[in-house]
């Protein structure tokens, strides 16, 4: 049974630069939804590669059955882990109901690690971040930040309403931020 812990926030919020500082000090494997399907993208042979190039450009969410068998697979791959951190996943209802399908009996969500961040600092972060992303613009970032809003801040609520969501304020400084998510990760060590 996987241990997991999703990371949920506006694109620019912090999701990655937290989970590699997570991923270097608390013994969680760090696995980026948007990075394996980058990888899936640009993969010699992969049969999804145009339709995932698609959805990133237009900020909208590849279906969940590619997405989830990525996951599923890096982390059986992993070797053995204290636990996951699943960065940007879910993002929608087609992700969450086909996790729940698909990981049900696999894997066991501890928490749900929500970076809140005032969209236009986000916005600003995506754009000076410098790693030649096709998403990374103007245009795009104007439609991802609607798919943020209208699918996957529901889902957030959704776990707010079980009582798993740990939300940690994100316009401070990268230690300010980490400061507090490693109290988050220290209180459910506790439980
Ligand atoms: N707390 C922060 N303050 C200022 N810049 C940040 C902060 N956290 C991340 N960044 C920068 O903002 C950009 C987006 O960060 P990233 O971790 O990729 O966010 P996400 O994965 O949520 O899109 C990166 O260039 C990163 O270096
Ligand atoms: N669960 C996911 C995660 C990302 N993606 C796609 O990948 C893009 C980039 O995701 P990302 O997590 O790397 O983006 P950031 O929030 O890190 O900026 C998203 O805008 C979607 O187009 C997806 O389709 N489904
Ligand atoms: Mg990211």
């Amino acid at each position: 049974m996987h241990n997991v812990v999703f990371v949920l926030g506006p694109p620019g919020s912090g999701k990655g630069t937290i989970c590699a500082k997570i991923q270097e000090n608390l013994g969680y494997v760090h696995l980026s939804a948007g990075d394996l399907l980058r990888a899936e993208r640009q993969r010699e042979g992969s049969e999804f590669g145009a339709l995932i190039e698609q959805h990133i450009r237009n900020g909208s969410i590849v279906p969940v059955e590619i997405t989830c068998a990525l996951l599923e697979n890096a982390m059986n791959n992993s070797g053995d882990a204290k636990g996951f951190l699943v960065d940007g996943f879910p993002r929608n209802e087609d992700n969450l109901q086909g996790w729940n399908k698909q990981m049900t009996g696999k894997a066991l969500v501890q928490f749900v690690l929500f970076l809140s961040c005032p969209v236009p600092i986000c916005i600003q972060r995506c754009l000076n971040r410098g790693q030649g992303r096709t998403d990374d613009n103007e245009e795009s970032l104007k439609k991802r930040v609607e798919t943020y809003n209208h699918q996957t801040f529901p889902i957030i609520e959704h776990f707010e309403k079980n009582g798993l969501v740990r939300e940690v304020k994100s316009e401070r400084s990268v230690e300010e931020i980490y400061a507090d998510v490693v109290e988050v990760f220290n209180q459910t060590a506790k439980v």
